[in-house]
């Protein structure tokens, strides 16, 4: 893995000007099927010395660099850290840098033509929008939700004290349901969740491990009742199943848009996020300051002490 990604760059380049028509329509045809991930097996035939290892040596160098760059971000090998945090600069060929709504420019890279395809699974199935944080998640969720022509339900959760924590302090007992309603944890929906039919939604529960239905399980909702939310799985085995969810995350996509307003803040998120794409092309990142410029610097986190006992 010790490849040199700067040297591969440079490689690719020189060989690939140097490819005869006949070649580059060979590294073309091969490199649109990596692009799209269509499955195909090709067999390279020629008389000695046509150039056959030629080729390879081209195509070779343009697949290891995406994935070299992967492995310096999972193991904390791109820039200078500090307190095992380091600013990383993202290659332009993923960055979206001219948008009025950052918001509008990633849903549109990852989801184009959302309107015409919001309800074709195969479509659905393949994307998805990427965040550091859930209030960022929550903004990205209403501006779809508002794309979708469907009629909008809201779920409310129904939280209170736990009697076992009011024996503990019975300040607890005080708190009204409106404060609890207004905590926003990791982990958990805000208290109001809004749905559309026709809408992707993701499993953050373990419902049904049987059936498929565990956390990350990707689903469309097909109808949305008062207590219930009948959805068709898109994701796994089980893909196509229509499943109820009652009242009460690694897959490889084709297409990752990873909004960036805020750095990532713990250890490998940089890495989970952008190694769940299946080929570089399929990679949007848009990343901006306070005021909302763009910029090509993000944080990575890496905690070498996490590797240490592997
Ligand atoms: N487009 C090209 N431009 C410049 N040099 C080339 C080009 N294609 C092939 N060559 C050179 O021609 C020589 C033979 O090519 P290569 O080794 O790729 O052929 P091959 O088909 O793999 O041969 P063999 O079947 O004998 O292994 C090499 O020195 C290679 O660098």
């Amino acid at each position: 893995m010790a490849y040199d990604k700067e040297m591969l760059a440079e490689q690719y380049n020189t060989t690939y000007q140097l490819l005869t028509d006949e070649q580059k329509t060979i590294v073309d045809t091969i490199m649109s099927v990596v692009n799209t991930q269509s499955a195909a097996i090709y067999f390279l035939y020629g008389y000695g010395g046509t150039g056959k290892t030629f080729v390879w040596t081209t195509l070779s160098s343009e697949l290891k660099q995406f994935s070299h760059w992967l492995l310096d971000i999972r193991d904390g090998k791109i820039g200078q850290y500090n307190d095992e945090f380091s600013e990383i600069t993202i290659p332009d060929e993923f960055l979206i840098k001219n948008y009025d709504d950052p918001i509008h420019a990633i849903v549109e890279a990852t989801y184009p033509s959302l309107i015409d395809n919001y309800s074709d699974i195969n479509y659905l199935q393949k994307r998805v929008v990427l965040a550091s944080k859930k209030e960022i998640v929550d903004k990205i969720n209403d501006y779809v939700l508002s794309l979708i022509p469907n009629h909008e339900k809201e779920y409310c959760s129904a939280d209170s004290i736990d009697k076992s924590d009011e024996l503990l302090n019975p300040a607890f007992a005080l708190l009204p349901p409106e404060f609890l309603y207004s905590l926003q944890t990791s982990g958990i929906p805000n208290h109001k969740l809004k749905l559309k039919v026709g809408t992707p939604i993701m499993l953050l529960r373990n419902l049904d491990q049987t059936d498929g239905l565990c956390n990350g399980t990707r689903l469309i909702i097909t109808k949305l009742g008062s207590n219930v939310i009948e959805a068709e799985v898109i994701t796994g085995p089980n893909s196509g199943n229509r499943t109820y969810i009652p009242r009460i995350n690694g897959q490889s996509l084709h297409h990752i848009g990873l909004y960036l307003p805020h750095p990532v803040f713990s250890h490998g998120q940089l890495y989970v996020a952008i190694s769940r794409v299946k080929s570089k092309d399929g990679l949007h990142i848009l990343i901006h300051d306070n005021d909302g410029n763009p910029k090509n610097i993000t944080t990575n986190v890496v905690y070498n002490e996490v590797f240490a006992n592997l």
